[in-house]
């Protein structure tokens, strides 16, 4: 193995709960900050780990250097509990599914939590071996402006209809055996990394 829990770079106890964060973050923006406070409190997590992509398999255009987003990340959450993480890096893996498979190989006792937007939900049915995302560990999702009805009819909220959590038992979510998932309608803050690209590109 080329990396080990201590080359990742932070210590995890066990039985603690985790959130795991995964995002381009290009740029990081307020929105990603307000949906990891939310995911603390909602879904009662020790910690929230920002997993900085070296890219999505699904997004045809390279983000920025991964370096240059990791300090803007560093930079725009600053919080005790939050950690930023460039693990994919150092795993060398850019799918999800693997990444939580090696994640908890890693730090085998800890509980784990994927975290993600409404958006991502709609079209998680386009990931690689997206099931088993699913089947590994619990789903905390968050609303997202324009993307709540979409996720509650995509084809991941169909096949697991029978593992959805209601919102008011959220904060058991990451304690549930999985497959287990819940969307919580948190306050939106309607902010993309696209519109941020978009509006300096036309400053310039
Ligand atoms: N404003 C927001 N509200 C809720 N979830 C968000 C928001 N912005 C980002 N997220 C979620 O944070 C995670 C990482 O997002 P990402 O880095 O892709 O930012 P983005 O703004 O969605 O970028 P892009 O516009 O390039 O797709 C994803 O799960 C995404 O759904
Ligand atoms: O595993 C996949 O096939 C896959 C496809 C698309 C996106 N993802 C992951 O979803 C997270 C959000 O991606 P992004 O680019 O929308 O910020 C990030 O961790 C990506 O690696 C993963």
């Amino acid at each position: 193995m080329l990396w080990d829990a201590h080359a990742a770079g932070f210590r995890l106890a066990r039985g603690q709960k985790v959130g795991l964060l995964g995002g381009s973050f290009d740029p990081p923006h307020q929105g990603h900050v307000h949906i990891t406070l939310e995911a603390l409190r909602r879904f009662r997590l020790d910690r929230v780990i920002w997993l900085v992509s070296p890219g999505n398999p699904l997004k045809a255009h390279g983000p920025a250097p991964l370096e240059d987003r990791m300090a803007a990340c560093r930079a725009i959450m600053q919080h005790p509990r939050v950690l930023i993480s460039d693990f994919e890096r150092l795993a060398g893996t850019r799918h999800t599914a693997r990444t939580l498979e090696l994640l908890q190989q890693a730090f085998p006792g800890v509980r784990f939590t994927w975290l993600m937007g409404a958006d991502n939900l709609a079209q998680l049915h386009r990931w690689e071996d997206w099931r088993q995302i699913m089947e590994r560990m619990p789903v905390g999702v968050l609303a997202r402006p324009g993307s709540r009805m979409a996720a509650q009819g995509s084809m991941a909220a169909d096949v697991y209809a029978h593992a959805r959590l209601p919102e008011r038992e959220a904060s058991r979510l990451a304690l549930t055996p999985p497959p287990a998932w819940c969307f919580v309608n948190v306050p939106m803050v309607d902010l993309s990394s696209t519109e941020l690209r978009r509006a300096k590109q036309e400053k310039k």
